[in-house]
């Protein structure tokens, strides 16, 4: 049976690193005779020029019916200007909530090459293996009301609200009590229990959720400390919990203790394990069409659409192992070159990844 893989490149440094992964998808896919077939369409800032919407109706569509999908990243500084509903951005938060993508899983693992590549110490950070679970569809991205009006006096306010169900936590805390079970068996659950209501309710209903998974450590932690904590001491988590904005800012944070952002990859799963996969990292506009970028994140991010949607581990595995052998070879871009590596462009990288698989 043939299942479609859905590629949306979008903007800035999304097509570049985008068609690093699809070169190593394809190469899996002949290897390990996985019968996947590609299409792509356009998605932010790409489509916005194009068809003047940052989520075409078609792109939807094949969102909808594609076995799995890879996303760059979008936006960029030519549409910062635009309200907010037309923004690039829009396409990529249009398609989490349209497919219902709650759970958006952010492994921050550090790959024990780039130790040095950190900018903590390599003792503090040696070994690290985190799992950030991060709600993906509700919370203050989404909440009504929304937007910037106009008072009495004459002054503007802009405001937006934080709203969460029980059943938007309980779904989300499964999918992390499970992934712990899977793991060590520890859950942190952030939140700002101590000034946001919703987050106290969040808390209730984790801590009665815990019944259900006796196995797991439950511990709850603020997000002011959890970010603290973070940096001085990670190796302490293993799966994090935490709302949609709490979760957007925890993972560019851990992102740096595996040495470069570039690193991070993550899939944005739905209940029926449908799933989008991304880089955590946006369009990176400073550096786009200067073949500099990182492609590991987008690549590794191939792996978990292959283990997760597509039910190929060997083939995920398969991904794994190379970027680790390209590491061993001393292969570096920019952003995680230490000084007795070898500095490589995004498609020398995509290269090495090929050739090792
Ligand atoms: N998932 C997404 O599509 C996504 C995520 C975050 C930001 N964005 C968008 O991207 C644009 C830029 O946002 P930003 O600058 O805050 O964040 P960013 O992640 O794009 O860039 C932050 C910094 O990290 C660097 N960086 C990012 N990815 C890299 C890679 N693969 N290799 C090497 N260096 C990399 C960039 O060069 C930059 O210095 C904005 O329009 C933002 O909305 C999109
Ligand atoms: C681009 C933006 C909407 C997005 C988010 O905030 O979720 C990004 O920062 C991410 O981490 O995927
Ligand atoms: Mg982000």
């Amino acid at each position: 049976m043939s299942r479609t893989v859905l590629l949306l490149p979008g903007d800035g440094i999304g097509p570049e690193i985008v068609a690093q992964a699809e070169r190593i998808l394809r190469a899996v896919n002949e290897k390990f005779d996985l019968n996947l077939t590609f299409e792509s369409a356009l998605v932010g800032g790409a489509a916005l020029e194009e068809m003047n919407t940052p989520l075409p109706d078609a792109t939807l569509d094949r969102a909808t019916k594609a076995d799995a999908i890879l996303l760059g990243a979008v936006g960029g500084p030519k549409w910062d200007g635009l309200p907010m509903a037309e923004r690039p951005e829009k396409g990529l938060l249009g398609l989490r909530s349209k497919l219902e993508l709650f759970a958006n899983l952010r492994p921050a693992v550090l790959y024990p090459q780039l130790a040095s590549a950190s900018s903590l110490k390599p003792e503090v950070v040696s070994g690290l293996d985190i799992m950030i679970v991060r709600e993906l569809t509700g919370g203050i991205y989404f909440g009504q009301p929304r937007g910037v009006r106009q008072l009495e006096s004459g002054e503007r306010q802009g405001f937006n609200t934080y709203t969460y169900t029980e059943s938007e936590v309980r779904r989300i805390g499964r999918v992390a009590f499970e992934a712990a079970q899977q793991r060590n068996k520890k859950l942190c659950s952030v939140d700002k229990a101590n000034v946001l209501e919703v987050t106290v309710m969040w808390r209730e209903i984790m801590n009665d959720l815990q019944r259900e998974y006796p196995d797991v450590e439950l511990s709850h932690m603020y997000v002011d400390n959890a970010a603290m904590q973070l940096v001085r001491a990670p190796k302490q988590f293993d799966v994090i919990v935490t709302g949609n904005m709490f979760g957007d800012i925890l993972s560019d944070e851990a992102a740096m203790l595996t040495g470069s952002i570039g690193m991070l990859p993550s899939a944005s799963l739905n209940s029926e394990k449908q799933g989008m996969y991304e880089p955590c990292h946006g369009s990176a506009p400073d550096i786009a069409g200067q073949g500099m970028a990182n492609p590991l994140a987008t690549i590794i991010s191939a792996a978990m659409m292959l283990r997760y949607s597509l039910n190929q581990e060997e083939a995920a595995a398969a991904i794994e192992a190379a970027v680790s052998t390209v590491l061993d070879q001393g292969l570096r871009t920019a952003d995680i070159m230490s000084e007795d590596g070898t500095r490589v462009s995004t498609s020398e990288m995509g290269d090495a990844v090929l050739a090792a698989l």
